[in-house]
């Protein structure tokens, strides 16, 4: 951790929504009037008056006691609302509670707010009871709020300021909240800095006439290179999530204090070059290719999230050269395929899509021709990973005998039957079901020729990739009654959200299922999905673990524990670990731990070292021929 400077700053800070993620007083109202029909409305005037006043629209005293007189709220009150602000102390002021207590004489609470909740909050993150300004209730003998000490400054028109030179503090102070009476500290000129803190609000007219946009505490700290919790602030470290992923994902980043950004579709091509020049971490599904081109506009990019199996959208060979790790996820949602699948096939072996239409149309055509068990069919698997794997487990429950094909040499489940061929499998299948992944070379893989060697009556399923399959030769092959049943879940153009419609030759063919890449989209699968690839990015960005990565050398670290870790992505071209180590050597660097791993593109090396470094050390290190990225954690 950097050291704190010799004479830090008096750091004044405010309390509601800056130290804390809320309002006091607006939670103290929505506690009181729990259970009151007026509730809503109530708490609606306070929060009106308390932003008219941050904003600096209204007079701070007048609204002061507007507010207290809507409130109907008694000591009790209170005790529940430090309760609530306890679990709503803003993340970064947490993360920092080292700072805090060893900095305490450095730092002061001003606030508007009142003690009564503020000191016990605050106190319990190192800030000196004695340190916190702010108001005081008036009770009545029942312990009724009844008003406010109208003798102290701070409850007055400018009282901030009047506390401030009250306090006649010597050297630089540094004023930071959310506020517009916190700006006034500057303007007063009592405070040598103003920092707009938007880590839970952002207040256009306060940001505008700030010295700083403080987006964390963290960012307060690094900006006056102080000691933190974070060596760089993930407040500035900009995560765009795509195409819906799941919440759960949105928390984990947010959590840690990075500045997140969600998007409920896809982006193309062009959209995504503009949009992702400023973003560190991705976040995507299936429907968002990150290109050369997008990558080329990509100068921040550090890592990419696949929320979902496939990476067939990325390119991956251009993202390793650029030092872009990318991470997916392998089997969070294989089973999710697997049951829809097996439901697909017995639905369509059993012709019950055209019945279903058909009763629709309010016909009953009750006969067994055209229906079959799948109990002693044959399926035959094209590919046999994860999802074909599976799949052969719960086909052989089914009491089907399984085939598969791979290009791969892959060990038998149960006994399911390897094929030599792809013609071989498809010769003898009663079901195919695809499962091969979406590289190029799988464009087309079945088309008219495959269809013409499969079985009168196949029942055909693609779950895996759209352009596998050539779509006009399915169509015809459905027409002509060669495969007498077809699930299809993805295609080789799909809509990119909800609102585009989705146009195909399959569309009104009988016995034909189509549904809108689905087979993952169970709320199990994203859940898992959107706990998983979070969890390896952040591991990725807080401790250089490569672990898992689709595109990286593979490297599993061990936790950073004072130390600091130098990671350097570099060409893999002989001789550079050896320069690097020199490096080190002569500014005098003692290396406690090294890892290096290579792929066909790139070395990654990792260093720890046990001892603070120099700006001309990071200079060199930077400058190091080949090097394609480097950072350091602590
Ligand atoms: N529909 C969906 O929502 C959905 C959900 C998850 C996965 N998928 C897709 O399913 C596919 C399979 O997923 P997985 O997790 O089983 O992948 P996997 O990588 O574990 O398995 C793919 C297998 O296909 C084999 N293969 C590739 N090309 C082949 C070829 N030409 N001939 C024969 N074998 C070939 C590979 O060797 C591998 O064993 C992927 O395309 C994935 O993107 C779709
Ligand atoms: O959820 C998606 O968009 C893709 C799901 C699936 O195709 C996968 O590759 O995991």
């Amino acid at each position: 951790m950097p050291t704190l400077t010799l004479n830090p700053p008096y750091i004044i800070i405010d309390f509601d929504s800056t130290f804390t993620k809320v309002e006091g007083l607006d939670e103290l109202a929505a506690i009181a009037l729990a259970g009151s029909s007026q509730r809503d409305q109530i708490v609606e005037e306070i929060r009106d008056l308390t932003n008219k006043g941050m904003n600096g629209e209204m007079s701070f005293a007048e609204g002061l006691r507007k507010r207290i007189d809507l409130l109907k709220a008694n000591k009790s009150h209170i005790d529940d609302l430090v309760t609530f602000l306890r679990t709503k102390v803003s993340d970064s002021f947490l993360r920092n509670k080292q700072f805090l207590t060893e900095n305490a004489d450095h730092i002061f609470i001003v606030s508007s707010g009142f003690k009564e909740f503020i000191v016990p909050v605050a106190t319990e993150l190192g800030v000196r009871a004695d340190h916190v300004y702010a108001n005081e209730f008036r009770f009545d003998a029942e312990g009724n709020i009844v008003g406010i000490d109208e003798e102290n400054v701070l409850s007055t028109d400018g009282g901030k300021i009047k506390l401030l030179a009250q306090l006649k503090l010597e050297g630089e102070v540094y004023a930071i909240g959310d506020g517009y009476t916190d700006y006034q500290l500057k303007e007063s000129g009592l405070a040598s800095r103003f920092y707009a803190f938007t880590e839970n609000v952002e207040r256009p007219k306060v940001m505008a006439v700030a010295d700083h946009i403080a987006t964390s505490f963290d960012d307060f700290l690094y900006d006056n290179k102080l000691s933190r919790s974070q060596s760089y602030p993930k407040s500035r470290i900009k995560v765009l999530l795509l195409e819906n992923v799941h919440p759960a994902a949105l928390r984990a980043f947010e959590e840690q204090g990075f500045n997140v950004e969600f998007v409920k579709g896809a982006l193309d091509e062009d959209e995504l070059c503009e949009r992702i020049k400023d973003v560190s971490i991705i976040g995507i599904r299936s429907k968002t290719n990150i290109t050369k081109r997008v990558l080329e506009n990509a100068n921040r990019l550090m890592a990419i999230g696949a929320f979902c199996i496939g990476t067939n959208q990325i390119d991956l060979d251009e993202a390793a050269k650029r030092g872009i790790a990318v991470f997916n996820a392998p089997y969070s949602n294989t089973r999710s395929v697997v049951e829809l699948a097996v439901g697909e096939m017995i639905l369509l072996i059993r012709n019950t899509v055209t019945k279903s239409n058909q009763m629709h149309q309010g016909v009953w055509d009750k006969s067994a021709v055209g229906s079959f068990e799948v109990r002693g069919k044959k399926i035959g698997m094209v590919g046999y990973g994860s999802i074909g794997t599976q799949l052969s487990v719960v086909a052989e429950a089914l009491g089907m005998q399984v085939y598969f094909y791979d290009e791969v040499e892959k060990l038998s489940i149960g006994n399911a039957r390897k094929m030599n061929t792809l013609e071989e499998l498809l010769a003898v299948a009663d079901v195919v079901s695809l499962h091969v992944d979406g590289r190029k070379e799988n464009t087309r893989m079945i088309g008219k020729r495959e269809f013409d060697m499969m079985k009168d009556g196949v029942i055909f399923l693609n779950l895996s990739r759209g352009h596998v399959v050539d779509i006009p030769a399915l169509a015809e092959a459905v027409r002509s009654g060669k495969v007498a049943g077809a699930g299809v879940d993805v295609f080789p153009y799909e809509p990119k959200t909800n609102a585009e419609s989705f146009e195909s030759e399959l569309r009104g063919l009988p016995n034909v299922i189509l549904t809108p890449h689905i087979g993952g989209s169970t709320e199990e699968a994203q859940e898992n999905i959107g706990h998983f690839v979070p969890g390896k990015l952040l591991e990725f960005m807080n401790n250089g673990s490569s672990y898992g990565s689709v595109n990286f050398p593979e490297v599993q670290l061990p936790k950073l524990k004072d130390s600091h870790r130098l990671l350097h992505i570099h060409a893999n071209v002989p001789g550079v670990l050896a320069k690097l180590n020199h490096i080190f050597g002569k500014n005098n660097i003692n290396i406690t731990g090294q890892y290096l791993k290579t792929n066909e593109h790139i070395g990654y090396v990792i260093v720890d070292i046990d001892k603070n470094y120099t700006e001309e050390f990071i200079q060199e290190v930077k400058e190091l021929e080949g090097t394609i990225r480097f950072r350091m954690l602590y």
